[in-house]
Formats: C-alpha cells, sequence, structure tokens
C-alpha cells in the first residue's frame, strides 16, 4: 500500500504553549490509521494542523506534494470532521449532507446527478437516509454524529480525517461505522485517518496506530507492536489487559496502581 498522505515535523504553538513538537504521521491509501492517545497528547491539534486549519511549521504532502494552498482544491483532497458536533442550523439533515459536495459544485452551486447520487449512498451507508427530511438541531447527539460524518463522506476526499466519529454512538453505530470507515479505505482507496479513544475498537478496525504520548514522543506501528501493556501503561497511566474475547481483541484498563490516583 503506497503512502497517500505525510505529515512531518509538525511544530506548532497555542498561545505561548508548545503544544506539538516534530510531530507526524503517515497515512496509507486503502488502510486505517488510528491516533490514540491520552487526553490534551495533541491529536485534535495535529489533524487540524494537517487539515490545513492550524499554522504550523513542518510538511504536509499528498502523494508526495505539497497540499494545494486553495482552500477549494484542499478540500477536494482533505475531508475533516472535527471533534465534537454543536450544530445549530436549521437545515434539513439532507441539505447539510449535501454541504459536503460544496468544493465540487460549479459556480451556480447546483447539485447535478452525481451529486444527488453520492448523497444517497452516503446518507444510507451512515444510516440517516431515513433522517433526510428532518432539522439537524431536533437529532440526537448520535444521530447528529453520523450525519456530521455522511457530510464529510460526501466529499468524496480521497484522505478523511475523523476526530473521534464514535464518540457519541451506541455500540452497534460504532462497529457500524467503523466497518464504514474501513470499507471507505479498503472498497475506495482512501486513506482514512481517525482519532480513538476505544482502544479495543482501535486493535480490532485500525491497520495502523499512532500512538501520541504524554512527552510528545510519537509510536507509530500495527496493532500487536503498539498495544502492549507496558507501552500503554506509560501513555495512560494505568495498567492495561490485552486479550482477545470470542476472537476480537479486546484492550481495557484494568484497576489498580493508577500512578495518577
Ligand atoms: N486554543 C488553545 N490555546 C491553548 N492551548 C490549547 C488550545 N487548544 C488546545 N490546547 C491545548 O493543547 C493540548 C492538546 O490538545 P488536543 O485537543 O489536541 O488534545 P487531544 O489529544 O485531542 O485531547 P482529547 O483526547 O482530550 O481530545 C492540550 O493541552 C490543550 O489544553
Amino acid at each position: 500500500m503506497v503512502t497517500m498522505l505525510s505529515a512531518r515535523g509538525i511544530t506548532l504553538r497555542l498561545g505561548e504553549r508548545p503544544i506539538l513538537t516534530d510531530a507526524g504521521f503517515t497515512a496509507r491509501r486503502g488502510a486505517v490509521t488510528g491516533l490514540i492517545g491520552p487526553n490534551g497528547a495533541g491529536k485534535s491539534t495535529l489533524l487540524r494542523a494537517v487539515a490545513g486549519l492550524l499554522p504550523h511549521d513542518g510538511d504536509v504532502r499528498f502523494a508526495g506534494q505539497p497540499l494545494p494552498a486553495d482552500v477549494r482544491a484542499r478540500a477536494k483532497l482533505l475531508g475533516y470532521l472535527p471533534q465534537g458536533h454543536l450544530v445549530h442550523w436549521p437545515l434539513t439533515v439532507r441539505r447539510t449532507v449535501a454541504l459536503g459536495r460544496l468544493p465540487h459544485l460549479g459556480p451556480l452551486g447546483r447539485l447535478g446527478r452525481a451529486d444527488e447520487d453520492v448523497i444517497e449512498r452516503v446518507m444510507a451507508a451512515t444510516g440517516v437516509a431515513a433522517l433526510a427530511a428532518r432539522a439537524v438541531p431536533t437529532l440526537s447527539g448520535g444521530e447528529r454524529a453520523r450525519v456530521m460524518l455522511a457530510r464529510v463522506l460526501a466529499t468524496d476526499a480521497p484522505v478523511l480525517l475523523a476526530d473521534e466519529p464514535t464518540a457519541a454512538l451506541d455500540p452497534g453505530h460504532q462497529l457500524r461505522i467503523m466497518a464504514l470507515l474501513r470499507a471507505e479505505a479498503a472498497g475506495r482507496n482512501r486513506a482514512v485517518v481517525v482519532v480513538l479513544h476505544d482502544l479495543s475498537l482501535a486493535a480490532r478496525y485500525c491497520d495502523e496506530l499512532v500512538l501520541m504520548m504524554p512527552d510528545r514522543r510519537v509510536v507509530a506501528g500495527d496493532a500487536a507492536s503498539v498495544l502492549t501493556s507496558p507501552l500503554l501503561q506509560e501513555a495512560y497511566g494505568v495498567p492495561f489487559a490485552v486479550t482477545r474475547a470470542a476472537g476480537i481483541p479486546v484492550v481495557l484498563p484494568r484497576p489498580g496502581h493508577d500512578r495518577s490516583a
């Protein structure tokens, strides 16, 4: 599999605070890359920097080339789903998802047949087709989260950056959405980068993991090499059980020996 997105030497300060120092990762075409690490490690900041939303030092490349400066051209390459879903727009679900097509529309801003097809496909895939006529502010948190994911999928961008897309979802939808992101990667040859706190989901659905440590080190590799008890304890400050149940990887924090307690 080929590297589609690379971020190298990303360094940035917010106010007076150094937040990222020489951080980075690579994301391969056809693969799901999971960004994990404790609260405050810088996952969201790194994703926002890569999406071009925060000024930073360092180098971000798509297929080996620097990202275009033009916002529209960049939006066609990188779809970004921010953390949290504070949507107050009185728009229907369908119109909200259709906003994902904006980078592709002509000067008149009209949706064509191909745009409509993409909108239908992503609404069906995220399970929000039945909500199409509802106003977004009337939805539950999990329903809204799936609408916002549908919106970013509608960009049809080859790189998807999703910040905690499963955070508000029930267990069934967590699995469906992770399976969908895998299908987007493997079936549509995209590079999917996803911030996750659920390490069992990360073990199960990510091809590659990038662990951001509290001391700003970054450890990258496959699930087996990153999700080890010693490394996780160092990262999160509590011991972990790394095991399998019913053939599925399970990564759970264990009580006791909590450094921070
Ligand atoms: N605007 C800001 N000004 C100053 N510091 C900030 C700002 N935004 C974020 N930070 C700090 O940057 C650090 C990294 O934050 P970030 O949100 O990237 O972490 P994260 O790994 O995504 O955390 P979480 O798992 O809690 O979402 C934190 O210490 C946070 O307090």
